[in-house]
């Protein structure tokens, strides 16, 4: 049986999942307030002396390689093998895979330990699928529907949940799929939204029995609360404190139904 938004929100607030989040210099605060208004008590562990140790007593762990370096890379994996012996999700996020040597190879060796769930903009799908993508940076320049057929090939590839995000979102299985409508054109323009996203579907994970329902639950409550945000803001800079405020507002019931307009369910 599938779980809804509504009900993972009420299970995440009725007890805060711990979240470890290894995660780059940029969003290390800006996720942590985010899954704290969200519900979520975020931890940014990443050493590896201590990451693997943490990943074990942690309900999910997130591994994004925004400001990648050596020692991230030696944390990360260290946290990665912690967490699949205590049998706890990890999520991925494939920061600006497409732009250097470096990024493609840790993009890859980490997808090949197959994420639970791997969450990045169009850009970065489509190159972690060996598609060309327009991607530069670490912003996405690539239509979420461009995406779509790499997306639901790299979930075949892993056995996992694969997310893309952008003006609408899509999320796949390799069997189900649906697109989430909502947020904010301002949301790209605060940076590290997605990188914090990433952290809430780490949250959901964590509560939820199946990984598509989390990442389901974390994009539908993003598209919520940006959307609500968007009405009372101005700009990108009064966006961000509606933002915190809308993803703390929202009640699992409020998420139940103002998820189900943004949900659309389609054939994988
Ligand atoms: N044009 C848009 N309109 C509405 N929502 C958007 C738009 N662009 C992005 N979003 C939302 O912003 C959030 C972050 O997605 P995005 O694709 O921008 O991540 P990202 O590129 O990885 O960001 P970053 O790397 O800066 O953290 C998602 O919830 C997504 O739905
Ligand atoms: C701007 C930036 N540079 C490296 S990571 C990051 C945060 C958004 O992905
Ligand atoms: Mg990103």
């Amino acid at each position: 049986m599938s779980q809804s938004p509504q009900e993972l929100l009420a299970a995440l607030r009725a007890a805060p999942p711990l979240v470890q989040c290894i995660t780059n210099y940029v969003a290390m605060n800006i996720a942590a307030n985010v899954l704290l208004a969200a519900g979520a008590s975020p931890a940014m562990v990443s050493d590896a002396e201590e990451a693997g140790e943490f990943a074990r007593i942690a309900g999910a762990l997130t591994v994004n390689i925004g400001t990648l370096s050596s020692p991230f890379v030696s944390g990360m994996r260290a946290a990665i093998e912690g967490a699949q012996a205590a049998g706890k999700p990890w999520v991925l996020d494939p920061v600006a895979c497409q732009a250097t040597a470096l990024r493609r190879r840790t993009a890859a060796d980490l997808v090949a330990l197959k994420p639970t769930i791997i969450r990045g903009n169009a850009s970065e799908i489509l190159s972690l699928a060996g598609e060309a993508s327009q991607g530069q940076g670490v912003d996405g320049r690539d239509s979420v529907t461009a995406a779509e057929e790499a997306a639901r090939w790299l979930a075949a590839q892993t056995g996992g949940v694969v997310a893309v995000t952008g003006e609408s979102d899509f999320v796949t299985d390799g069997t189900r799929a649906a697109r989430i409508a909502g947020g904010s054109p301002y949301m790209p323009m605060n940076t590290a939204l997605g990188c914090s996203l990433t952290g809430l579907c780490g949250a959901y994970a964590a509560v939820a029995d199946d990984p598509f329902d989390a990442t389901l639950a974390a994009l539908a409550h993003f598209a919520v609360a940006g959307r609500r945000a968007h009405e009372q803001a101005q700009g990108p800079g009064s966006f961000a404190p509606r933002f915190l405020d809308a993803l703390h507002a929202v009640t699992p019931e409020a998420l139940g139904a103002e998820a189900c307009s943004a949900l659309e369910s389609v054939t994988a």
